[in-house]
Parts: structure tokens; sequence; C-alpha cells
């Protein structure tokens, strides 16, 4: 289907933006009124330069309070509405779109349906004289018309070839409107189609559409069933996205164009598979922390257990591993970079076919060299630069550890380390958004309800991203302003944190402290008995329960831009510890 984009959804000029959406592959654009009052360009330099950009300029918008007034008010309208369809003429546009009226409208509700299908009615003959046709939207906040059922009947009864609907999932689901009679409608009257998905808000509609609208995957619309019901009526007009969002109006607009055109790439094939299709991972293969000087993290690893396997044949990296927790120190090309995660390797089936999607989805190809079993592996960098490799799922560490020269044999102690449990990564507040697509459409990730937890400098925004079997979790975290300290780290699992913690600490470890009215606050909570609660205390534990299943954790010290964490969860225990989380910042704050 041909894929469009408002210029709304961008930051910069109309120009620029006409630049960024053709080099990212969308066909055309609606052009955003305001983009085009405020820009020097004449309207034929527009139409020009849209030719030589390939890209077709397929709605003009938005066109306001027109319907359901006054006679005095409605001549003053068929003038306005004829001064922009010889602007349309100009730039070569033949659709306009009608927003349902908001401010204008004086006729009363009973006779409103009759008398705005007359108005259109005689819109449209003054449109087809210009070979330009109308396509009504249901405002969420429509005056009289708000929902895209009304905005039909009077359609329909306004009876005009150039009077037609414009129907926006925001609209719809944002009001809680069964999409589903969407299929009433013959496809050749839904003149435009426009697309965007949002968080689940409890606000007025209109703040929600107007600053928090999000591409496609990133909200909790389902905006697939959605598209579905539009295809069934048998719509073939362009797919086009109609994101009003402070974020992405201030991000750089070439990635910006990416994103949003990943989003609806990402969208087609969830309603009609195309693609390599995506398979949640198996596991995460490694994390690599990435510095200078390494030697920091490598003591902690020693702390909590970890065994040095040995430095690379050829390169400055090392490899310790407990369980099938590995973690690469890289101290290549590190100049002057503190500790921080570089790259994570999740297990996949087909590593190639993971690979094939990721690029399908536009996902920028990362290149270098890797470790493991000289097999050259294939990596993507997600937004924050983070690089995700796809790494085939392996039993052993045979092979990894095969490149590995001068380490000792793994010798896990009981309880110790088993596996990574989970990686946060933190996320610029630029790219958010962006992330929690990439995540759930290249990688094949869930994104579990959001949440936010308090730090010292107010709230974090926190998302989880998952496979249903919990082998691989990212919650993703907004970092702090980026002076501060960040957010990334990564925690392993065990089955026995207390011993973990106990021989961490004679090793001399430096925990993250806990302060003492922590426990004084669990003592309250759970009625932890004393013994319990001097464990928890003497070793910087951390505690939480939900129901019958508890999370026993603990955290090492900041490392450069990077800390661990250890982590056993008991009786299933699904969480993060997020009750914790206002400790932890407090301490990393003081710390
Ligand atoms: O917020 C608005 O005014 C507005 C304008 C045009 C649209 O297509 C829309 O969905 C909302
Ligand atoms: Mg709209």
């Amino acid at each position: 289907m041909r894929r469009s984009v408002a210029t709304v959804c961008l930051s910069g000029g109309l120009v620029e933006k006409m630049h960024a959406c053709a080099e990212a592959g969308f066909d055309g654009i609606e052009v955003f009124e305001p983009d085009l009052v405020a820009c020097d360009h004449s309207p034929e330099e527009i139409r020009a330069l849209a030719d030589r950009l390939g890209l077709s300029l397929d709605l003009y918008q938005p066109f306001r309070d027109f319907e359901g007034v006054d006679e005095a008010t409605l001549a003053d309208n068929l003038r306005r509405a004829e001064a922009k369809l010889a602007l349309m003429q100009r730039l070569g546009i033949d659709t306009l779109l009608l927003c349902s009226n908001v401010a204008s409208a004086t006729v009363p509700a009973e006779d409103y349906e009759e008398v705005a299908a007359g108005q259109l009615r005689q819109l449209g003959d003054l449109a087809s004289s210009y070979g330009v046709r109308v396509a009504y939207e249901a405002l969420a906040w429509g005056a009289y018309v708000d929902d895209y059922r009304t905005a039909w009947r009077i359609v329909q009864r306004a009876d005009h070839p150039a009077i037609g609907i414009c129907l926006d999932s925001f609209h719809i689901l944002s009001r809680g409107h069964d999409p589903a009679g969407i299929e009433d409608i013959p496809g050749e009257r839904i003149f435009f189609l426009q697309l965007a998905d949002a968080p689940a808000l409890s606000m007025d509609v209109l703040s929600w559409s107007r600053h928090h609208r999000l591409f496609p995957g990133e909200g909790s619309f389902d905006l697939a069933g959605f598209l579905g019901h539009v295809l069934a009526a048998g719509y073939d007009g362009p797919l086009s996205l109609e994101v009003f969002n402070d974020t992405f109006r201030r991000t750089d607009v070439r990635r910006t164009a990416t994103h949003a055109l990943r989003s609806l790439v990402w969208l087609e094939d969830t309603v009609s598979p195309r693609l390599t299709p995506g398979v949640p991972p198996r596991g995460i293969d490694f994390v690599e922390v990435k510095a200078e000087d390494t030697t920091d993290v490598e003591v902690a690893l020693g702390q909590l257990g970890f065994t040095f396997r040995g430095r690379h044949r050829t390169k400055a990296v090392r490899l310790w591993t407990s369980g099938s927790a590995r973690v690469v120190l890289n101290e290549q090309q590190a100049r002057e970079e503190v500790p921080h995660l570089a790259a994570i390797g999740v297990q996949v089936d087909v590593p190639e076919a993971a690979l094939a999607r990721a690029a399908e989805l536009l996902a920028p190809a990362v290149h270098r060299r890797t470790y493991a079993a000289e097999v050259p592996l294939g990596a993507v960098a997600a937004p924050d630069g983070t690089e995700v490799f796809a790494c085939p799922v392996v039993e052993d560490d045979a092979a990894w550890v095969a490149e590995f020269e001068g380490g000792g044999p793994d010798e896990r102690t009981a309880g110790a380390v088993t596996r990574v449990d989970h990686v946060n990564l933190a996320q610029p507040w630029s790219d958010f958004d962006e992330a929690v697509l990439f995540y759930s459409a290249v990688l094949g990730l869930r994104a579990d309800s959001g949440t936010q937890v308090a730090g010292p400098h107010g709230l974090v925004r926190s998302q989880v991203m998952r496979t249903p079997d919990g082998c691989v979790r990212l919650p993703l975290n907004l970092a702090p302003d980026p002076s501060a300290m960040t957010a990334q780290h990564v925690a392993f699992a065990c089955d026995d944190v207390v011993a973990v913690a106990r021989r961490a600490l004679a090793a001399g470890m430096r925990f993250l402290p806990v302060p003492a009215n922590y426990y004084d606050d669990l003592a309250a909570r759970y009625g932890l008995d004393e013994s319990r609660l001097e464990e928890l205390r003497s070793l910087n534990l951390l505690y939480e329960r939900d129901g019958e299943a508890e999370f026993v954790h603990f955290y090492t010290r900041t490392l450069g831009e990077v800390f661990l964490e250890v982590v056993q969860r008991i009786g299933g225990y699904d969480g993060y510890g997020a009750g914790n989380a206002p400790v932890r910042l407090a301490a990393q704050g003081r710390a």
C-alpha cells in the first residue's frame, strides 16, 4: 500500500521535511497548512519539489469549522474554502481534510445532521469545480460530530461524489468507539485514512491528541485490528501517519522519518505478514561492557563469583562467565570511555532470518568483527546506539571460550549466578518511544504496561520489553538528565542471593549502601522477623513481596556508567522490585 505521513509529525520547515520523507522512503505526504503558510517557497515550487523527490501530495489539511453554521457564516466559510481550493490547485492536491466543527456550529442538535449535510453538499459542488474531494473527519472533541458513525451519516445524507469520510484511528479509538462499524462503509467513500497510536492516559482528549500521539506499535491502541476493518471495507488509498507529539517535533527530522516509516512497515506486516517472521529470542547470549579500562568491572565480577575465562587471542577483549551469564569486557577503541553497556547478544533460532527482518524494518546494521568461534555475528544499532547482536542458540560455552586464552574453567560455587536476568537500558528522552517500537518490531519482544518510579529528581518512566517466558527482559528507563548517573545495569539471576552477597562481602565488594530507614519500612510493610531483617540489613539486600512470591536483590556501586545487580526470584516473582527503585535511585544519587 502507499505510505504517507503528515508533515505535522516532523520537526523543521516544510522543505526539509519533504527531503526527509523522500529519503526515508515515503510515497507521499499530507501538507499541514501551517507548514505551508510558514514556508518561503511558492505553492508551485513545493509542487515541483515534490515531483523531483518522487513524493505525491496526498492531502491538504486541516480546513476547520465549516458545517452546521448560520447562513452568513456559511457564505464566509465558502469564501474561505474557495481560497483554499484555488491554493490546492496550485499545489496539485486533490483531497482536502475537513475537521468537524468545534467552534462555530450554531444549529440545534435535532437539525444538525440535516443542515450539515446540505452545507457539505454545497462545499462538494464548489470542490468539484476545482477537481477536489473533501474528506470529512469527526474530531473526538467535535462540538456535535465527535464519532465517525455520525460523520458517516452526514456524508451519506450529503450524497455528493466529492464528499467522503476521513478515518483517523486516534479519534475513534481514544473515545472507545467500536471500529467494526467501519466495515459498513463502502471503501470508495473512505477518502482518507490517518493512523496514530497513543498511550492509555486519562486526560482530556484534545490535549491527549495534540501532545501524546505515537507511531503505530508504540502505544496501547489495537492499530492492527483497526486497519483490518478499514481494509475489509475495501479502502485502497494511502496509509498515512498523523502523529502530533512534542518529542517527535524536536528530534532529528531524518531519523524521525525513518522511525515513522518503520512503524508503518511493521503495522502492514502485522495485518498481512510479508516480512521474515519475527520470533521471540531464546535468551541473552552475552553483554558487553566497554571502557578504556575495565578493571573495576572485572574486580566486581570476581567478587560476584564469576570466572575469568581468558583474554581474546587477538583483541583487547576479555571474557568472564558464571553459568550462562557471559560478560565481555572490551577495551578496544575506547580511549577515555568509562565503563558502559555497549552491546547485548540475543540468542535467536535463525540469526540470518532475524537480521533479514531487522533490515526490512530499516534497522541500521552495525559492522564489526566479533568474538565467538570466529563466527561473524551480525548486529543492528538500537535507537540509543546499543548494539544488538543476533547469536545462535548454544547449549554450552565451548564455542565462546575457544577464542579466549589464559582463563580458568567455570568453577561455580553453590547458589552462584546462573544467567542474565535482565538488562536495564537507559533511554534518552528523545529515543524512548522509538526504542519501544524497535524492541517489539525488530526483536520480537512484548511491551509490558509501563510504570513510573520516583527518583530524587522526579518520576522516571519505565517500560519493560520482554519475551512471554521471561528469558529475555529489557526494562527501558528514561535516563535522567544526561549529566547525572545513568540507569544502565545488568542484573544476574542466582539461586541463593544471600550466599552470593556473603561471598561478595567477604571478597571486599562495594555494595550500593541501603539506608537503615529502608529496613524499618520493610519491617512495617511485611512484618518480617528480626533475624530475616538483620540478614537483609547486613548484606544491603533489598526485598519485595508480591502475594506469596518474593524478590531479593542487591546492587553494586556504579562503575562508570553501569552497575551490576544480583537477583533471586522466589515462588515465580515476575517483577523487578519497582517498589525499591526510589531507594536505589536516591542511594545512587548520593554516591
Ligand atoms: O488537532 C487537530 O486540530 C487536528 C487537525 C487535523 C486532524 O486530522 C486531526 O486529527 C486533528
Ligand atoms: Mg486526523
